[in-house]
């Protein structure tokens, strides 16, 4: 199973405590991680290397995420969003939700929702 994880960055932080509490999970064999640029950094200095990265999320990483959903490469995508703040690219986050919807791709935009989904695949994984 592979998890896109993006956070804008009033929300890098909670990604990051996030990421931290569930370490076993995700470096787990046949769990495969991506995430936009910034949050790939922070999430692999937080202790998790094989993260792979694309784009930042203005250059374009929600864009490629959101091409990797279409291609049926994505399990789930959780991305912790600031519904607070302005942000340059929402018309590449909405057509990545917009994109989860088609393809019926669970997306997570807030902390509990995240919580929610990964104790779904983590029972998923348990013998
Ligand atoms: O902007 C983002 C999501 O829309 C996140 O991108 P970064 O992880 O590169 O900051």
């Amino acid at each position: 199973m592979k998890f896109a994880l993006i956070a804008h960055d009033n929300k890098k932080p909670e990604m990051v405590a996030f990421v931290m509490r569930r370490l076993r999970f995700f470096n787990l064999e046949n769990v495969k991680i991506v995430a936009t640029g910034t949050t790939g950094k922070m999430i692999r200095d937080a202790g998790i290397e094989k993260v792979e990265t694309v784009q930042s999320g203005p250059m374009g990483g929600d864009a490629e995420i959101a091409a990797m959903v279409s291609r049926g490469e994505i399990t789930a995508v959780i991305f912790f969003r600031d519904p607070l703040g302005k942000h340059p690219h929402e018309v590449d986050v909405s057509m990545l939700m917009r994109l989860c919807d088609v393809h019926n791709v669970p997306l997570a935009t807030n902390h509990t929702a995240g919580e929610i989904l990964l104790e779904h695949y983590q029972n998923q994984i348990k013998p």
